[in-house]
């Protein structure tokens, strides 16, 4: 395991810039989560760490061994990389075990003890031995990535890289899947970088998150303190449900006035600009809905049933007609204690994060 290191990498394609100055540190057998929408330069990133692409500028080394600088270029087979792509790309007339040996260096691959090593990789990935004869086709979604993610560890690669290895399965299989390969990659204490356009599943990974928007690394840390402190509205968005609320500082309280009352503030993010507009971020979690008797600081202007919880629409009282609507999130059995044209009580908890204002 290998710290993986990239420093001011850009890529474009003919005149179209893809990448900007990218530069990011992936911990010795770590795992770090490159998210980002379709089109923002993720796959890019990936491409040029395994050496699938050339980068126009900057650095990328494994270690102390440097893999890509200007007229350095280590060659894909020879990084001691393992990368999985988003359908697993297995080769189809090969069984399982044939296609996990096809991950290990020629010279090892008719060495005696070789089935030892491929049914250790398949036990790594929660693969029963029974599916070793198996052709692909055989397989669920599910099991075919996880052989290919087998494959990737059969020669013990120092990086494993994953490109949306997950968003061909459906809702119950995607968490079990990558359930499975977190365990493995965590056995394995290999240093991983995933990519993915979810937001969710690139909280829960590992270590660390980069989130890459129109190919600039905007933010980078621990999923909690990215989530918790966003740079920009746009990104606490792009990462969850997120409220955006029209604030007026008070004073020097350190709190702020907005359609639900007064808020404490958790991050101030406006980097000294002292007007007193600016912006609140709260997340739905935080705030608490009540029809009791309390502030009545908004007013419900729809109910919908959504399965497993009830969605209100809320028009905070203080914002007028003009106020932005607030949805929001109570159990199901909640949901017929709410009318249209109800006054409610919302308290926030936790305070909230500070933008400058428009
Ligand atoms: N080989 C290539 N030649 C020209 N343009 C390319 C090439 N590869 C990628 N691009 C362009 O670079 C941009 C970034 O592509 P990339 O695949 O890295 O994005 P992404 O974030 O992985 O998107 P997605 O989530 O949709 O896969 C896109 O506009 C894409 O069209």
């Amino acid at each position: 395991m290998t710290t993986l290191s990239l420093a001011g990498v850009s890529k474009s394609f003919g005149r179209v810039p893809v990448l900007h100055d990218v530069s990011l540190t992936v911990a010795a057998g770590t795992r770090t989560a490159v998210v980002g929408a379709s089109g923002s330069g993720k796959s890019t990133l990936l491409r040029l760490i395994a050496g699938f692409e050339r980068a126009d500028a900057g650095s990328i080394t494994l270690g102390a061994t440097t893999l890509a600088a200007p007229g350095r270029f280590v060659p894909a087979h020879r990084r001691g990389i393992g990368y999985v792509a988003q359908d697993g790309a297995l080769f189809p007339h090969l069984t399982v075990e044939q296609n996990i040996r096809f991950g290990l260096p020629r010279r090892s691959r008719a060495r005696e003890d070789l089935p030892a090593r491929v049914r250790e990789v398949m036990e790594l990935a929660s693969l029963d031995a029974a599916l070793a004869r198996r052709y692909p086709h055989q397989l669920s979604g599910g099991q075919q990535q996880r052989v290919a993610l087998a494959r990737a560890l059969a020669p013990r690669p120092e990086v494993v890289l994953l490109d949306e290895p997950f968003s061909a399965l459906d809702t119950g299989l995607r968490e079990q899947t990558r359930q499975a390969v977190i365990d493995a990659l965590e056995h394995s204490v290999v240093t991983t970088v995933l990519v993915t356009h979810d937001h969710d599943e690139a909280l829960s990974f590992g270590r660390q998150i980069a989130v890459i928007a129109d190919g600039h690394l905007v933010q980078s840390g621990a999923p909690s303190a990215v989530f918790d402190n966003p740079v920009s509205t746009e990104i606490a968005a792009f990462l969850g449900a997120a409220i955006v609320l029209p604030a007026e500082v008070v004073g020097s309280s350190g709190d702020v006035d907005c359609a639900l009352g007064r808020v404490a503030v958790r991050h101030d993010r406006r980097d000294g600009v002292g007007r007193a507009d600016a912006r609140l971020l709260l997340r739905p979690a935080q705030l608490e809905v009540s029809a009791a008797n309390g502030t009545h600081n908004a007013v419900v202007e729809d109910v919908r049933a959504r399965g497993s919880h009830a969605e209100l629409l809320l028009r905070p009282a203080a914002g007028g007609g003009g106020a932005a609507l607030i949805p929001l999130r109570v159990p199901a059995h909640e949901g017929p204690a709410y009318q249209t044209g109800m006054k409610v009580s919302v308290i926030v908890t936790g305070g909230g994060v500070l933008y400058p204002g428009d």
